[in-house]
């Protein structure tokens, strides 16, 4: 990884806003799913995204590959800038160079067509070669993806669960992308198969030197795919920081209170304790988005939000008042437990 050379995929200041999906006196409400994102994605690298459910993880995800559009901020694809391109360029560029694999491959999956229909799909979109070699695609990425040629005609619902997300990241692959954003991409299968997902998206980004952007509740899983893990919270990037540095080093009470309870990984006693629970999006509070919750929160964290400040070795963290790196579990749990 080159840090001078230009990013894959560079998001300022990116804000999403939906409109709340609830009815009655609500129905107008604002929902801040994502505010002021800034996040780098190198060629090559890894990068974990971690946060509690609701978060904008998805949101996220679904920004850097643009399935979303930012309501504000901007999104740069090797320096272009996404959305003020046409749309034909933007499939040419964002939209062929990146894939996306979903969490539920029922869903993602067009239960009608065969297996080769939904690998040839995009490869008739893009018109990738002659019709023969696109049927060579298809068994190419069939193989890829550990699946045998005869799959091809099966249909979606002819296949197990971990067959069938075989064939959504073989899809996710078909326009050799340098780019694959996996949202969840075991968290419906089960718990016998997903290991073998795991070791398989972390062999075609080894093989193919792809970049990944992997979302996931778990932490342990996080940890072990990512050179870099990104800590979400009420829509915001509180802290990024190299994985090896992750729990021990984070500076941000949120990772240490989330990793922490994480079994084996911070805590040999118990978790940090988090009183309170996670405010709504559609009124955030004002400051630092944690500080409803934290420990160390004071009267700035009310009123200003914090500025990123960096150490070392690209590890960005928003916070008035950090934990020390490196302070141990005991030192953090009784700093938790003095709060008033
Ligand atoms: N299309 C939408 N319309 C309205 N609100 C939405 C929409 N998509 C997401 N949200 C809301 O935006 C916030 C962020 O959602 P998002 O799915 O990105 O979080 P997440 O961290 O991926 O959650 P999970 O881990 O549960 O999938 C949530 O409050 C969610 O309810």
């Amino acid at each position: 990884m080159n840090p001078t050379e230009t990013p894959l995929l560079e998001l300022a200041d990116v804000h999403v806003v939906h409109r709340a999906r609830s009815g009655g006196i609500f129905a107008r409400d604002r929902v801040y799913a994502l505010t002021g994102a800034d996040l780098t994605v190198r060629a090559g690298e890894t990068v974990g995204i971690v946060g509690e459910s609701g978060c904008g993880k998805s949101t996220l995800a679904r920004v850097l590959v643009a399935l979303q559009r930012p309501t504000a901020g901007t999104v740069r694809f090797r320096g272009e800038d996404v959305w003020s391109t046409p749309e034909a360029r933007r499939r040419r560029t964002i939209g062929a160079t990146t894939g996306m694999v979903f969490q539920d491959p029922s869903t993602a999956l067009n239960r009608r067509l065969s297996v080769r229909q939904i690998l040839r799909d995009p490869l008739d979109v893009h018109r990738r070669g002659t019709p023969g070699d696109r049927e060579r695609r298809v068994r190419e990425l069939l193989d890829l993806v550990g699946l045998p040629a005869s799959s091809a005609d099966l249909l979606p619902g002819q296949l197990s669960g971990g067959q069938r997300q075989r064939v959504a990241i073989a899809r996710a692959l078909a326009l050799e992308p340098d780019l694959v954003v996996a949202d969840e991409p075991t968290s419906a299968l089960d718990v016998s198969v997903r290991a073998q997902i795991l070791n398989l998206l972390l062999d075609l980004k080894d093989q193919l030197g792809l970049a990944m952007v992997f979302v996931s509740h778990d932490i342990q899983t996080v940890r072990r795919m990512s050179d870099r893990v990104v800590t979400m919270y009420l829509g915001r990037i509180v802290e990024q920081a190299p994985a090896g540095s992750v729990p021990r080093q984070a500076r941000h009470p949120y990772t240490r209170a989330l990793f922490s309870a994480t079994p084996g990984l911070l805590s040999p006693i118990d978790p940090i304790p988090l009183s309170g629970l996670v405010p709504s999006a559609t009124r955030p509070p004002s400051g630092c988005p944690f500080r409803t919750r934290c420990w160390k929160a004071d009267d700035m964290c009310a009123r200003d939000l914090p500025a990123v400040q960096g150490v070392p070795d690209g590890h960005l963290f928003r916070c008035h008042h950090p934990v020390p790196g490196g302070a141990t579990d005991t030192e953090l749990i009784s700093q938790a437990q003095e709060r008033p």
